[in-house]
């Protein structure tokens, strides 16, 4: 209390004070061994990636002239035994002395690895071989026993004469250890774990084999497990594409993903600078399907498997693009938050955006008519693409693709090229007219089409959004559906029609509608148009039905969502029997008329089922 004191009348008189930050081991040991890691499997992770910087670092010895031995066939052993609850991870690496030991292991946070890579940077040009970091990973082996023992020997020891004995470790999970001589006649370390009563789900040759499977399987020394190696050290990935076939690519994504369809090409990853990445990344089939798989990129850390949660990594549009990216710049021990505001990982980000549109980019450029043939494949992931990043959008404009009714494919320049002096409207903006449903809008689209106009179909999940965020991106163009208002409305050139109806019949006639269909959620309106358009033309207001498309997809309970949809309901004031729902007497069968054309026009767009289009069906078959 005192010393507080005195510090504050220190600090109040304006004089610094500086002091060390003390840490007791036996309260921060227990932290580090239960939350290092929130998956306790993790430990043969680290335990093995160890045992492979071992063997790692005497092979570099030995390329640096430091170690003359025999190399030996270098590999990591796992085994487990049941009875005596075991799990041991040994290699014939590198081994340690007991001086080793006190430096490497009884420090915790002293990592060796990072030691050697300063020790031996002038020399090495392969620093990605090791994996340790961080001088933390061997305590990972406390969270799953109660006691772990090591037995090493040095790769020095024997060989310059010195002690021939190696050392024995042994801690039971407290701060204090034993350190004594071994006898151990082969050089390499064996990390022998005695698993806690709670962890011996551990204890079992499918879990392990699981584990292995999973973290180690591109691990690039040997690992053998229960007399198999269950590892390929040498992952295409770390080739270079020159070395490799199609053919290598396609088995490679055979060995990831047994079951799935042929991907349809890939893209290989090389950079080292301003980070290092290698990695490959698979163009999956995903058809209309939104709501794919996603966790199918796997991020590795110099082969060792780190997750397959790559959301921050990865540009979320990309996520549903399969394979590997293996890269050592990830910061992979620190949280979620920190790993989206790094450096590093932006640009990586920004790197991976820019390859697959430079991919994509030469495929259109090389093959338009594969690039076609392949668009209902990607054309999903090319929009998500273009709309949730911007810089995609400045590569994709020039390879996004419009199709038309008839199957025609178009750039977006392409599109305005053809179509602007038919398409233009007064205000000078191009129309895009389409149809999100071939069938249902057929009637639409038909009467489209004998003007002239174009339609181009819009029928994937994402087009809603992608419409909506293109229309304010492209200059001068609108997009609307061929239902959205009557077709001098859609494409306005600010030309009125002659209507062969007197204002006075048109109010008329508007009135007599409104009466007979008696909705809320109806407009009804009487326009001139052509005598070949139907009597009656139900029309659905862009802006909103967007709206509610676009919430649909989103699945979620949205301002838009919950609005009812308004139809207009456009009477043609120049159609034969517009005039002669005027001039017929008999209220009934002024009704009957109007009844019928209206249901007439709910039929052409499949929008009359029900009880409704039972009644139609009888009243139609009763004036025949
Ligand atoms: N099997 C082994 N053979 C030789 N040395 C080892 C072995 N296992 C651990 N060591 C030594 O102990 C040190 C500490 O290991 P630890 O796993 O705690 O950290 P690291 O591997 O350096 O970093 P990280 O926390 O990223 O795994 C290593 O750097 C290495 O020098």
């Amino acid at each position: 209390m005192e010393a507080v004191q005195n510090e504050k009348d220190g600090a109040t008189r304006g004089e610094s004070t500086r002091g060390q930050i003390s840490i007791h081991t036996e309260n921060i040991f227990p932290i580090i061994k239960k939350f290092l890691y929130s998956d306790h499997e993790i430990f043969l992770r680290e335990l093995v990636s160890n045992a492979v910087d071992a063997t790692q670092k005497l092979r570099q010895l030995a390329s640096f002239g430091e170690f003359g031995g025999e190399l030996g066939d270098l590999k990591v052993t796992v085994s487990l035994n049941e009875e005596a609850k075991t799990i041991t991870v040994s290699d014939n690496g590198i081994g340690m002395t007991a001086d080793e030991i006190k430096k490497y292991i009884n420090q915790i946070a002293f990592s060796g690895a990072t030691e050697f890579l300063e020790k031996y940077k002038d020399k090495t040009d392969d620093k990605g071989a090791i994996i340790g970091h961080f001088g933390l990973g061997f305590y990972s082996a406390f969270m799953v026993a109660e006691k772990v023992e090591i037995v090493t020997k040095s790769y020095r020891e024997g060989a310059n004469g010195a002690d021939q004995s190696g050392a024995r470790w042994v801690c039971d999970g407290s701060t204090e250890f034993e350190l004594t001589p071994a006898d151990r006649a082969e050089r390499g370390t064996d990390v022998i774990l005695h698993i806690a009563p709670d962890s011996e789900e551990f204890l079992n040759k499918g879990r392990l084999r699981g584990i292995l499977d999973k973290y180690a399987r591109f691990l690039p020394v040997s690992i053998e497990f229960d007399g198999e190696v269950v590892n390929n050290t040498t992952p295409i990935w770390t080739k270079a594409p020159s070395d490799l076939s199609d053919e290598d690519y396609k088995t490679f994504y055979r060995e990831l993903y047994p079951m799935s369809e042929e991907p349809l090409f890939w893209i290989h990853l090389n950079v080292d600078y301003p980070f290092n990445l290698t990695g490959i990344l698979y163009f999956p089939r995903v058809k209309n399907e939104l709501r794919f798989q996603r966790e199918k990129i796997q991020l590795y850390s110099r082969q060792v498997f780190i997750t397959d949660e790559v959301k921050d990594v990865v540009p979320d549009f990309l996520m549903m693009l399969h394979g590997v990216i293996d890269s050592p710049d990830i910061p992979l021990n620190v949280s979620r938050s920190f790993l989206q505001a790094d450096a590093n990982v932006k640009k990586i980000n920004g790197y991976i955006t820019r390859k697959v549109a430079d991919k994509l980019s030469d495929l259109f450029k090389a093959d338009r008519k594969a690039f076609e043939e392949k668009f209902d494949d990607i054309g999903l992931f090319i929009k998500y693409g273009a709309l949730s990043d911007e810089k995609f959008w400045e590569k994709a404009k020039s390879f996004v693709l419009l199709k038309n009714t008839e199957g025609t494919y178009y750039t977006f320049d392409e599109y305005r090229e053809q179509y602007q002096v038919n398409q233009t409207d007064k205000n000078d903006t191009l129309v895009i007219l389409y149809a999100t449903d071939r069938k249902q809008q057929d009637a639409y689209i038909e009467s489209a089409r004998r003007r002239g106009y174009d339609v181009v179909l819009f029928d994937n999940v994402i087009d809603p959004h992608f419409i909506n965020s293109i229309e304010y991106k492209l200059e001068k163009t609108t997009f609307k559906r061929v239902d959205a208002d009557t077709l001098d409305k859609l494409v306005d050139k600010g030309l009125n029609s002659e209507s062969v109806l007197s204002e006075d019949d048109r109010t008329k006639l508007k009135e007599l509608f409104e009466q007979v269909l008696d909705s809320k959620a109806l407009t009804v309106s009487v326009e001139a148009q052509p005598t070949d358009e139907l009597p009656v033309t139900i029309t659905q207001p862009e802006f909103l039905r967007r709206m509610k498309d676009m919430s649909t997809l989103a699945g979620e309970q949205s301002f838009y969502g919950n609005l009812p949809m308004n139809y207009n309901v456009v009477v043609n004031a120049n159609h034969p029997l517009a005039g002669k729902i005027l001039a017929t007497e008999s209220e009934d069968t002024r009704k009957a008329l109007i009844k019928q054309v209206y249901d007439l026009a709910l039929l052409s767009q499949n929008m009359l089922s029900g009880a409704d289009l039972t009644a139609f069906v009888r009243r139609t078959v009763e004036t025949l």
